[in-house]
């Protein structure tokens, strides 16, 4: 006879067996979204081009007839969603579970970066930095910066006067410069200043990260313990390079501005208005990283801004008619005799829509900022496990022609009604701003800044493909970069004073406010 322990363990045995067939059986019928098969190990790596991934995906998107695509990348499952409807389901719809970022080596412990907004992960030190943020970059606080960015629109256009052919250059000292003001009340020179190179230096690390994706060190960390001069450990050499300028741009003026309000001699700025409003609060280390965290994240943000500024420098070359209908529409509302402003705003409906159609038909980021998953999900069928990397195909929401029809063509016209008025019924391209909540804060900013550059750059300077010598017209160039962003590559434009008049209204303005 077997005695009764000997039959508890047969029992538990078989249970135990029983249970592991079943969540075998589970795992094994789990479904994931379709999407091209992948090899062992690399999965679909080698499917996935590096440049103009977003067609790739919406290609894909066709051919597996799901507006929902999966694919693993070295064991990481990915998904990629092509419509409206469904990033809104997800991103939106279930916020609480696709938030996350994804936490690399590189970007969060090599270079500094940890402290951008943008890529925190989601939880408590991310959602403090956020409301902070949205306090001072909300739709409401706009009007705080209106003089500051009023005079950083000025500066550009003497510069465009001064040296038009060198537009690109002066977009990125602007956008940096005016950020500089709106944060610290810096005043930097267009001559050079060596703040606003660290700036421009810290920024564009960003930018390099963001477009590399992933490093080795990311799929293998081990790698980080590499000695610097190891030939191969370059990665680590660039990081601490970068770093150096990624420090100085969240910590230097940050304490300079701190000293300053503490001997009372401080200006007002961002940084000043934050201080103030902390210092009832008893001194606080994660306080004081709260505030180096907002005021240093807006600068990663005008790197997009330059972006967008120069696809609008690009439109124009491709698009003139675009031009001269905006061009019509500032001369008939705001005339010769000052620059638009930002009260303008809601009689340019042709302006508004002119920069809406830029945003939609060349998104500067066309696959937007990927979210990370923290559990397990269904969706529709398909099982979505945690910790899936989660793509907005920004591009081919925006290219769907059921929302846009004729989506290929660049038509401000679209947003507008037969009488000229922007149409409500025609959706916002928002979705250049990201998703649920973690869509762009500085997204009303952005899109101030545009306008007031945009309407003044219009009102005052003609943008022409420019012409070589024996009169031949210089087509330009459809470089570009295209792995995470996308932006021309620098080319050439004919930038000069539209009539008779503006380069003194240009002075006149510039002499009033710089
Ligand atoms: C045309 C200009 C801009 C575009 C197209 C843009 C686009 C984006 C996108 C796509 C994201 C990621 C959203 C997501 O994860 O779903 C983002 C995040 C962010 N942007 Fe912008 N942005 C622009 C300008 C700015 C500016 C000027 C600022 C600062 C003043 C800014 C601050 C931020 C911050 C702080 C985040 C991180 C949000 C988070 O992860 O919670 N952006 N932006």
């Amino acid at each position: 006879m077997l005695d009764s322990s000997a039959v508890l363990l047969s029992c538990a045995v078989c249970v135990a067996i029983g249970l592991f067939a079943a969540l075998r059986w589970k795992s094994n019928t789990r479904c994931y979204p379709p999407g091209p098969p992948g090899l062992p190990i690399v999965g679909n790596l080698l499917d996935v081009p590096t440049e103009f991934s977003w067609y790739t995906f919406a290609a894909w998107s066709r051919q597996y007839d799901s507006k929902m695509i999966h694919f693993k990348v070295l064991g990481r499952h990915v998904v990629v969603l092509n419509s409206h409807k469904v990033s809104q389901e997800i991103f939106e719809g279930r916020s609480r579970i696709y938030s996350d970022r994804r936490q690399t080596v590189m970007m969060h412990e090599l270079t500094g970066w940890h402290r951008n907004i943008a890529v925190i992960a989601y939880g408590e030190a991310w959602r403090a930095r956020r409301r902070l943020f949205h306090q001072h970059f909300r739709q409401q606080a706009m009007p705080n910066y209106h003089v500051k960015l009023a005079k950083g629109a000025h500066t550009l256009l003497r510069l465009l006067l001064e040296s038009p052919n060198d537009f690109l250059k002066h977009i990125r000292f602007v956008s940096g410069a005016t950020v500089l003001d709106i944060v610290y009340a810096m005043d930097v020179s267009p001559a050079g200043d060596e703040r606003m190179e660290s700036v421009e230096q810290a920024v564009y690390s960003f930018g390099q990260l963001a477009d590399a994706g992933v490093y080795l060190v990311d799929l293998f960390p081990a790698l980080k313990l590499l000695p610097s001069w190891l030939p191969g450990a370059g990665f680590k050499r660039n990081a601490a390079a970068w770093k150096v300028h990624v420090d100085r741009l969240f910590e230097a003026s940050y304490l300079e501005v701190k000293a300053d309000h503490m001997l009372g001699k401080s200006k007002p700025c961002l940084t000043v208005d934050l201080l103030e409003e902390t210092a009832g609060i008893s001194y606080d280390q994660e306080i004081e990283e709260e505030i180096i965290s907002v005021t240093g994240t807006t600068f990663a943000g005008s790197d997009t801004t330059i972006f967008a500024m120069a696809v609008f420098f690009f439109v124009m070359l491709l698009h003139p008619d675009a031009q001269r209908k905006a061009q019509e529409e500032l001369d008939r509302v705001v005339g010769r005799d000052r620059l638009p402003e930002f009260a303008d705003q809601e009689s340019l409906p042709y302006v508004s829509a002119l920069i809406k159609e830029m945003l939609r038909w060349q998104p500067i980021g066309p696959i937007g900022v990927p979210h990370t998953s923290v559990a397990d999900d269904w969706y529709d069928g398909y099982f979505i496990p945690a910790g899936t990397i989660m793509i907005g195909n920004v591009w081919a929401i925006l290219h769907d022609e059921e929302r846009y029809p004729d989506p290929e063509s660049f038509k401000p016209e679209r947003f507008l009604t037969s009488e000229g008025a922007l149409d409500p019924t025609v959706p916002d391209p928002l979705e250049v701003f990201g998703f649920g909540r973690r869509i762009c804060p500085g997204r009303h900013f952005a899109q101030m800044s545009l306008f007031l550059y945009i309407a003044q750059i219009l009102a005052t300077f003609s943008i022409d493909k420019p012409v070589e010598e024996r009169g031949r017209v210089v087509e330009p160039t459809r470089e570009c970069f295209s792995r995470m962003f996308w932006y021309p590559k620098p080319f050439k434009a004919r930038i000069t004073p539209r009539f008779d008049g503006a380069e003194e209204l240009v002075r006149a303005t510039c002499s009033a406010t710089e």
